[in-house]
């Protein structure tokens, strides 16, 4: 039998409800979740009951307790719980969850060099991830040193947990002692295998019985269901779920690398102290706040641009030198980026099918560039 089919048969088994939807194989995403009939607004399409989800609690306790002394993360433990298990009780499961070749597109799985070419935000994102994952991993193999044999097995549980689990909360969390949001964590049967769109095409909401999803929009039968995972830029979709896609109204572009190397060590200092130093945020519309008062700094008197930080002016009369020096910042910008995707396709190390990934993400970043650079071109004309 096909294993979509023994995981359907089996999810059903355990209480899981579908209406109006089933999994299939999609080209480029994986599994994903299609209408199998036309769908109305509002229809709940999918109950996910308590019993199934896979979390703390249903980690054995022998397993769970030699944890207790050690900093890991729910994340950590959950990974450790899914690199360890023998029992079979979640096999239909196992059997259609991505195996290790299909996540070549996580960018923690990449050759150091290929990821030292990813734009910096992700690098930094990547970073963070990174060190989450040496702690988790030091945690894991100190509690069960057999684990060591095999980092690319934790590592694979690992970012499993980290792309396909829920936010949820129980009782057994609360009580757990320094347990924060990051830390409320389900994996759940066939709920995971909804893709990401960046507008909520169905609702999901945690109640006392379990999880249920509503739809939020008509379905046509064949169209495919998909919920948002959070209004993410496509940076951190990159790091944290290992894909690109366009368009994505969330998109945003990080103009640090740009900016901060336009200040000296007293004007970083002025931006510090006004809570202002770094996170300078292009979207699809503009930049952002930040972006301005930073800008700002470079354009006019120090008093002037104070009166601008603390909103004692509306800023209009350096907004014309601010908008030429983010034109120069832009086009700077999209020189790099094509520069850096050049090394790209020079690079010797790594899959074509992560370069390609690379690639689509700097040329997002030039989208993004250019819209604001052709929109700033226009207004300075009128
Ligand atoms: C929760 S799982 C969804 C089910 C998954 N496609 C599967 O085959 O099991 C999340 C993963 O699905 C993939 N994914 C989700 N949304 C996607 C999208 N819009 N485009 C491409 N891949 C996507 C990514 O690999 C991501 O890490």
């Amino acid at each position: 039998m096909d294993s979509l089919q023994e995981l359907l048969d089996w999810a059903t088994s355990q209480g899981v409800k579908l209406n109006g939807i089933g999994p299939e194989r999609i080209p480029g995403r994986g599994i994903g979740v299609l209408a199998t009939r036309d769908i109305q607004a509002d229809e709940i399409v999918l109950d996910v009951p308590t019993g199934c989800l896979r979390t703390l609690s249903t980690v054995p306790k022998a397993r769970l307790r030699r944890f207790s002394e050690t900093s890991i993360s729910v994340q950590g433990i959950l990974a450790a719980d899914l690199a360890l298990d023998t029992s079979g009780r979640y096999g239909p499961w196992d059997a259609v969850v991505p195996r290790v070749e299909d996540l070549t597109g996580m960018p923690l799985n990449w050759h150091a060099d290929l990821q030292a070419l990813l734009p910096r935000h992700a690098r930094e994102l990547l970073d963070k991830q990174r060190a989450k994952f040496a702690r988790d991993w030091a945690s894991a193999t100190t509690v069960f040193p057999d684990l060591k044999r095999d980092v690319d097995a934790y590592r694979h549980a690992w970012l499993l947990v980290n792309s396909r689990t829920f936010y949820y909360l129980n009782a057994a969390l609360k009580r757990r002692r320094g347990v924060t949001k990051d830390d409320h964590l389900t994996l759940q049967p066939i709920a995971d295998l909804f893709n990401h769109g960046d507008e909520d095409g169905c609702h999901v909401a945690f109640g006392r019985d379990g999880f249920a999803f509503r739809a939020t929009k008509p379905y046509k039968a064949g169209d495919e269901v998909k919920i948002c995972y959070g209004r993410h830029g496509g940076d951190f979709l990159l790091v944290e779920y290992g894909f690109v896609m366009s368009p994505n109204c969330w998109d945003e572009v990080m103009l640090d690398e740009v900016v901060l190397e336009r200040f000296d060590a007293e004007n970083k200092e002025r931006l510090e102290d006004a809570g202002f130093l770094g996170r300078y945020v292009l979207d699809r519309e503009t930049v952002c706040h930040r972006t301005q008062v930073a800008l700002r700094l470079l354009c006019c008197k120090v008093g002037e641009w104070m009166r601008f930080v603390n909103g004692n002016d509306d800023g209009e009369a350096s907004q014309g030198a601010v908008n030429v020096l983010l034109l120069e910042l832009l086009r700077e910008y999209i020189t790099r980026v094509d520069d850096e995707s050049e090394r790209v396709r020079r690079v010797e190390v790594g899959e074509q099918q992560q370069k390609d990934i690379l690639l689509e993400r700097w040329s997002q970043t030039r989208l993004l560039l250019t819209i604001r650079i052709a929109s700033l071109e226009q207004e300075s004309k009128t």
